[in-house]
């Protein structure tokens, strides 16, 4: 199956601070993969630098085929590559429908616009009795929800989402995933920072686990399960 992401020895960091050693990674169209590892090791440098918000240093990133290298971050959103950040980032005075429309600031067609809007609202109907609150009183896991449903309204083709399951109750968790199950059966390809064993290990196709700015294991999901060190150091000893 072709891949909806590839990248190849990339190199990138932050001013005199390199973070990413040369990391190598593909992701098929409509597969989930999860990134792993210790905090503070690059997973996050790395979802920022396949979205343009870091230079490349070295390497090259590809999207449906098409060299990405040099793409804007813009270029980027509009060609379906989306980043939810970590924390959420909202715009919290304005209200859940005014966030979400921001999601969707490249299109120009009103009712495309108005079309994302209904399909995120089916997928969280949460969201859509809470159209007109302002984002400040949301719980966290409505945040979660219009931080993911943001991405979705930009005509996401590859979602990446970095740990999607932070700080959330796990009934919250629960339906996060679920949505994301909906997503991933529509045909969204995902690529997931994640420490959530459970939730990771049923959703994701491909780990890979990342340490030190290297990716330094990758398998599938059921080769995790059966490898005692990765789940006992990395996933919390399930
Ligand atoms: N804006 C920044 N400026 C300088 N250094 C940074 C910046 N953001 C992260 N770093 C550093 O880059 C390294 C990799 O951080 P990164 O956030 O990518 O790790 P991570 O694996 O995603 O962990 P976490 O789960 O804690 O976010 C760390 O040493 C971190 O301190």
């Amino acid at each position: 199956m072709s891949a909806v992401l590839s990248c190849s020895g990339l190199v990138s960091g932050y001013l005199n601070r390199p973070v990413l050693h040369g990391v190598s990674l593909d992701i098929p169209q409509q597969g989930v993969m999860a990134l792993i590892g210790p905090n503070g090791h690059g997973k996050t440098t790395l979802l920022r630098t396949l979205s343009g918000f870091l230079t490349l240093r070295a390497g090259h990133i590809s999207l449906n085929g098409t060299d990405i290298n040099r793409a804007s971050v813009h270029a980027r959103v509009e060609s379906g590559l989306i980043h939810v950040p970590q924390g959420d980032q909202l715009f919290t005075e304005m209200t859940v429908e005014e966030n979400l429309l921001m999601g969707a600031y490249l299109c120009v067609d009103g009712a495309e616009v108005s079309n994302r809007l209904n399909e995120v609202f089916a997928l969280f109907p949460k969201l859509k009795d809470r159209r007109n609150q302002m984002a400040s009183g949301l719980s966290g896991g409505e945040r979660r929800m219009v931080g993911i449903g943001r991405g979705l309204m930009a005509d996401a083709k590859l979602l990446m989402l970095d740990e999607p399951s932070l700080g959330l109750a796990p009934l919250v968790i629960e339906q996060i995933y679920e949505a994301l199950g909906h997503l991933r059966q529509s045909g969204m390809a995902f690529l997931v920072v994640e420490e959530n064993p459970s939730r990771l290990l049923s959703f994701a196709d491909s780990l890979c686990l990342m340490d030190a700015g290297h990716i330094v294991w990758r398998g599938t999901a059921e080769e995790a399960k059966s490898s005692g060190d990765i789940l006992k150091t990395y996933l919390g000893g399930q």
